[in-house]
């Protein structure tokens, strides 16, 4: 490799007793594209955070293009800019000041007339033609808010662009765009680009190299062209695991439907739509934003205005809102993780059982051993580490953080679990963990999950029945032995097959 553009050496954070990071080297190419692959909890975002300054080190040295850089101080933003993991969009400004916040040419007095036209290139570079440059971003849906977020770092001209999970919260179409911007920056501007992404085909789709990290260390950097799936797995984890195999359905047929939709229609998003869904059956609603998939989902968590009748174990119980749909048996677990999701200044136990308070006391007082076993119980389940239950859900990592949210909503023992792109940011293991979990509990209990995915290998991993959206209705709904990825991708970007003429 030639002089690298970015070279770390014996980097170290510790966080109380949680080394994050343990002595991490790493070096950039000039006009590579770098992917970061590693278990939730190995030390990306901080290793991420610590190279654009916003996370002091204990110990470590950093150069960027030639120059000896001081630690913990933001790194000049034309030089490295970073796109998070957590949206740091504000709500109340235009998506136009969003994207210059921070921006050097801002200078002291802020006159946003010779800025847009760049802009508005930019936001049509990453597919937000149809966004106006002055509306306000709490106007947007989460996936265009983290476009805004990706617009803001190519808009900053760095050389070197670090992007954080930037996919987690799009549909392929979506990724496919913002590949193309970053592909075009490496090729015309020379930029050098690290992404992490627990999706391992854009890992496989983008990167010309990989480094991974375990327990806060270097496992190893190799051209991606010389790994495969399985040996990029082992390198993350320690050990192989099952991917695309098709789990049994648990799904009981001859009872009673454990979900009935009756013209169930959600006005101006989806049209009518008749279902019955079985206990004990795992069901991905699937299709691009703005199909209906993800708003059927939430009307039926009382978050969407929809009409028509919803009936759980034969009994017409319609939610209005969410309060009614929990009293119901209805449990929701949202996308947003951190709006919604979680307390994050709370601990990991507390969260967990927050929502059965009732369950773990006596007589008005809560019962610490309840807690505890309740807790324990719950964190084995979803991947998360025991010994961490008193900590605060902010020290967690994205994907760990999301593992609270799963744990918090099956604590409830729904009969009916709606989940918003399930395991948004948890690694490969723990997901494949969690969807044993989530089988189990379908199982067990005769549990009903919907889910809404954007991440097609989830939907072929997690479901025992698919249904396709495409323009606010339903396109197909197939048992998961009939559908493969390339039926799911032709019904969501196509929509139905025409009808020949005979
Ligand atoms: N502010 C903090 N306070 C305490 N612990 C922290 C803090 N930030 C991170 N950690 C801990 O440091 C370790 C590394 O976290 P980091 O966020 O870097 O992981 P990651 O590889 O990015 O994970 P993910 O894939 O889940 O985003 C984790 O154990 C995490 O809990």
């Amino acid at each position: 490799m030639s002089a690298p553009i970015l070279s770390a050496r014996g980097l170290k954070k510790s966080y109380g007793g949680v080394r994050a990071l343990r002595g991490m080297d790493i070096d950039l190419a000039a006009g590579e594209i770098h992917g970061l692959c590693g278990e939730n909890g190995a030390g990306k975002s901080t290793l991420v955070k610590i190279l654009g300054g916003f996370v002091m080190p204990d110990e470590g040295e950093l150069g960027i293009d030639g120059m000896q850089i001081e630690l913990g101080t933001p790194v000049d933003p034309a030089l490295l800019s970073i796109v998070h993991q957590e949206l740091s969009i504000i709500p109340h400004l235009s998506v136009l000041d969003n994207v210059m916040l921070g921006a050097r040419e801002v200078g002291r007095i802020y006159r946003r007339e010779p800025f847009r036209a760049h802009i508005r290139q930019v936001l049509d570079s990453v597919g937000l033609e149809h966004v106006a440059l002055d509306a306000l971003a709490e106007t947007l849906p989460l996936a265009e808010r983290q476009l805004i977020e990706i617009a803001r770092g190519i808009a900053r001209g760095a050389k070197v662009l670090l992007l954080d999970e930037p996919t987690a919260t799009l549909s392929d179409g979506e990724i496919e765009k913002v590949f193309a911007v970053l592909r075009r920056l490496k090729a015309e501007k020379g930029t050098t680009i690290v992404i992490i992404s627990h999706r391992l085909n854009e890992i496989f789709a983008l990167t010309d190299r990989v480094t991974v990290l375990r327990s806060g260390q270097h496992v190893m950097t190799a051209d991606t062209s010389a790994l495969t799936n399985a040996t990029l797995v082992e390198a993350m984890i320690g050990h192989e695991i099952k991917i695309g195999e098709i789990a049994p359905s648990h799904a009981r047929h001859g009872v009673t439907p454990r979900l009935s939709l009756n013209n169930w229609s959600v006005p101006g998003r989806v049209a009518p739509v008749s279902m019955d869904v079985q206990p004990g059956q795992i069901l991905a609603l699937v299709g691009q934003l703005g199909s209906g998939a993800d708003a059927l989902l939430e009307s039926l968590a009382g978050l969407q205005p929809a009409k028509g009748t919803l009936s759980l174990d034969g009994a017409d119980v319609t939610p209005r809102n969410i309060t009614q749909a929990y009293a119901a048996g209805i449990a929701y677990v949202s996308e947003d993780r951190a709006r919604r999701g979680v307390f994050l200044e709370a601990p990991i136990g507390t969260n967990l059982v927050s929502q059965i308070l009732d369950r773990v006391s006596r007589k008005g007082w809560i019962l610490p051993a309840a807690i505890r076993e309740k807790a324990t119980g719950l964190a084995r389940g979803f991947a998360i580490d025991p010994a961490r239950l008193p900590h605060d859900v902010s020290t967690l990592s994205g994907g760990n953080q999301q593992k609270v949210s799963l744990g918090k909503a099956a604590a409830l023992g729904p009969r009916l679990l709606l989940l918003n792109e399930p395991t948004r940011g948890v690694d490969i293991g723990a997901r494949s963990e969690i969807y044993d979990q989530l089988r189990s509990l379908a199982e067990a209990e005769g549990l009903a999950i919907l889910f809404y995915s954007t991440d097609l290998e989830e939907v072929l991993d997690a479901s025992d029945r698919i249904v396709t959206f495409y323009r606010g209705a339903v396109v197909r709904d197939a048992d998961r032995p009939e559908m493969d990825a390339d039926a799911i991708l032709h019904d969501i970007l196509h929509g139905p097959e025409k009808e020949t003429a005979a």
